[in-house]
């Protein structure tokens, strides 16, 4: 079944990291159900938000809500996935030991290590230590444990880096597969490219959301032809409006 109540409210939310705030005022909405990119320039504060969603964050101020429960709560253990950037797994373990440990952990299903192994395209690979397999291989096992116990939401920060193009093709299938069956996906990416798979996008500058559209609506309202030049475009204003940087 679908899906569709907000997956993500957050309201007002203000985080600071060591003593700079790295995110001022944040207010974001994110329909369950949907694919929904994060894009933004490099410290822009998209994984600090990530962490934020799956209560790994302290909150400076504001509230962050998924499924209906402050960010963090324990009801929402079971119902989250989360992939960080670098990959989170055991170097003396094979590939699907570690998916086994997990989903052990979790409480899934033992016929979820099939299932994730053929879904991340790691069969050929499943009975090879960690320590030997390449970054994208890394990347795709912890990919993989974000997906054990089938999650309601999967906040997964740069799921695509360092893959190629075949790859992440089949990736953006899966999560586009995986919304359709009702799971609420929150993915960050550098590769604009990518936006164009999203259902919905929002672009992070300087710890504040400044754009948070359609992929087809950003081009519109931008009059640019590509992902790459409508964020410029939308970069570029914010920067010129002078609202980015200052909040301490
Ligand atoms: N542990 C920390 N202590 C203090 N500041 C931090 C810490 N981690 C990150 N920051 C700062 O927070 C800001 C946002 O970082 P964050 O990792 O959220 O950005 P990002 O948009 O995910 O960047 P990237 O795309 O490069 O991963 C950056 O200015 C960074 O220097």
């Amino acid at each position: 079944m679908i899906d569709t109540r907000d997956a993500v409210v957050a309201h007002a939310l203000v985080v600071r990291r060591g003593r700079t705030e790295i995110l001022h005022s944040v207010d974001l909405r994110v329909a369950g159900g949907q694919v929904v990119g994060l894009l933004g320039p490099s410290g822009a504060g998209k994984t600090t938000l990530m962490r934020a969603i799956i209560g790994a964050q302290h909150i400076g101020s504001g509230t962050v809500e998924v499924f209906g429960r402050p960010a963090g709560h324990r009801v929402l253990r079971r119902q989250l996935g989360y992939m960080a950037q670098s990959a989170a797994i055991y170097d003396d373990l094979t590939v699907e030991q570690n998916l086994d440990y997990f989903r052990r952990v979790l409480g899934a299903p033992a016929s979820d290590v099939d299932r994730v192994v053929a879904e991340v395209g790691l069969d050929p690979v499943r009975r090879n230590l960690a320590s030997r397999l390449s970054g994208g291989q890394r990347s795709r096992v912890s990919l993989g444990v974000a997906l054990l116990g089938a999650p309601r939401l999967l906040v997964l920060d740069e799921p695509t880096v360092g893959l190629d193009p075949v790859l992440r093709e089949e990736l953006w299938g899966l999560f586009a597969r995986l919304a359709a069956s009702g799971t609420t996906l929150l993915v960050s990416s550098h590769v604009m490219d990518e936006a164009r798979r999203c259902d919905r996008l929002l672009l992070v500058r300087e710890g504040r959301i400044i754009a948070d559209d359609t992929p087809a609506g950003l081009l519109a309202s931008t009059g640019a032809s590509d992902h790459d030049e409508a964020f410029l475009r939308l970069v570029r204003r914010d920067a010129a409006s002078g609202t980015g940087g200052e909040a301490a």
